[in-house]
């Protein structure tokens, strides 16, 4: 089958875990018979240069006509003194409500390869790690109405804010249950509902949805605490559904457990089949261009593509499973590195992955 890719590398290392990932998957077009047609367009500080905006119309217009969306990361230093409405990063934001990306999924897994890797006490780490963080994507802090003013107390005052809809939650909720209901059927809503309307809000919401599916227990953390059990006993947690804000900070965290935030893939989904798909890092402007970039997260964020934008199940698991035999034969970014494996880079981590596609 055909299949057309629209492809945003943007800035720092997104370039670079991109490109392996395309040669990922190339490779299993040519296994399984599939065309993928890539077009690349521009996002992020890359098209502030070229364009003079963070996201081009064109940019919105070939993601809307493609069969899925494959992003790298945008942002850096260079352009971090622009005014806020003019960042890289506004890009993104841009694309995820464009495209109604409400639903962004994030799972964060040990393998059993990169024990080692983690952090975690050794007893914590034997008993494996399996999360998904269900992150809203198109709403709250994020994309709530934000400004300054002139005059306050102390002089001028800057504002953001948080605010859900029923049907905003209502959405999201549902994802995270649907989402339970194939996995162990356990769901913790995060919220700081002692404190925040919105959050009241979305407890409530929650507590409705659970309604339609009595076979998942369900339960509620404040957000600080949801932190640090993270840390302290992350097998409590199956699908962890939260807001934007919270679902950011606590995934980068979750991230940590597997060993690295370049593990950790991520699928933006919206009501259609069409999804974004790209890995939870960013442009890491610290090692970017020095071939030092792990390009596993970026690589399994196409799986992820592969199996919920273009129903390709064996065709993901496939990359999957390159990927964990790599980690067995002892390869290792940088950042996953640990004592007896031997350190690759980015390119020699994406041909060592090819090289197990079969
Ligand atoms: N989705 C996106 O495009 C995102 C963009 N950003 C932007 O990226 C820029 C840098 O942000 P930071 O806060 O530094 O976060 P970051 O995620 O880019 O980097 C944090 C740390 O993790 C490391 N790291 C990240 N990805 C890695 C990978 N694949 N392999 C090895 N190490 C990796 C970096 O070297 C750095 O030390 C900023 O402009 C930020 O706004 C940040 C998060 C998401
Ligand atoms: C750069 C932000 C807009 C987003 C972010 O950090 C993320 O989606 O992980
Ligand atoms: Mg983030």
């Amino acid at each position: 089958m055909k299949f057309n890719i629209a492809t945003i590398p943007g800035d720092g290392i997104g370039p670079e875990v991109i490109e392996e990932t395309i040669l990922v998957l190339n490779k299993i077009g040519e296994i399984y018979g599939h065309e993928f047609s890539f077009q690349e367009v521009l996002a992020g500080g890359i098209a502030i240069d070229k364009t003079g905006k963070p996201l081009p119309e064109e940019t919105v217009e070939v993601c809307k006509n493609s069969d899925a969306v494959l992003l790298g990361a945008v942002g850096g230093p260079k352009w971090d003194t622009l005014p806020g409405d003019q960042r890289p990063e506004k890009a993104l934001l841009g694309l995820r409500g464009a495209l109604g990306l409400y639903a962004n999924l994030r799972p964060a897994v040990l393998y059993t390869a990169l024990k080692e890797a983690s952090p975690l006490r050794s007893d914590i780490v034997e008993q494996g790690i399996d999360i998904c963080v269900v992150r809203e994507l198109t709403g709250g802090i994020y994309f709530g109405e934000r400004g300054r003013k002139k005059e306050g107390k102390m002089g001028e005052e800057a504002y953001d804010t948080e605010a859900y809809s029923v049907g905003e939650v209502e959405r999201i909720a549902r994802t995270a249950f649907e989402i339970a209901m194939k996995r162990d059927k356990r769901v913790t809503s995060v919220d700081k509902a002692n404190i925040l309307e919105s959050s009241r809000l979305w407890r409530s919401v929650v507590v409705e949805v659970a309604k339609d599916y009595p076979e998942v227990a369900l339960d509620h953390m404040y957000v600080d605490n949801a932190a640090m059990q993270l840390i302290r006993y992350p097998q409590q947690f199956d699908v962890i559904v939260t807001s934007n804000m919270f679902g950011d900070i606590l995934s980068d965290e979750a991230s940590m457990l597997t060993g690295s935030i370049g593990m950790l893939p991520s699928a933006s989904l919206a009501e259609g089949n069409l999804g974004m798909y790209e890995p939870i890092h960013g442009s890491a402007p610290d090692i970017a261009g020095e071939n030092k970039a792990n390009p596993i997260a970026t690589i399994l964020s196409a799986a992820m593509m592969l199996r919920y934008s273009l129903q390709l199940d064996k065709e993901a698991q496939v990359i999957e499973e390159a990927v964990i035999k790599v980690l067995e034969k002892n390869y290792r970014t940088g950042d996953i590195m640990s004592k007896g494996m031997t350190l690759v880079g980015t390119q020699e981590m994406g041909k060592l992955i090819v090289g197990e596609l079969k």
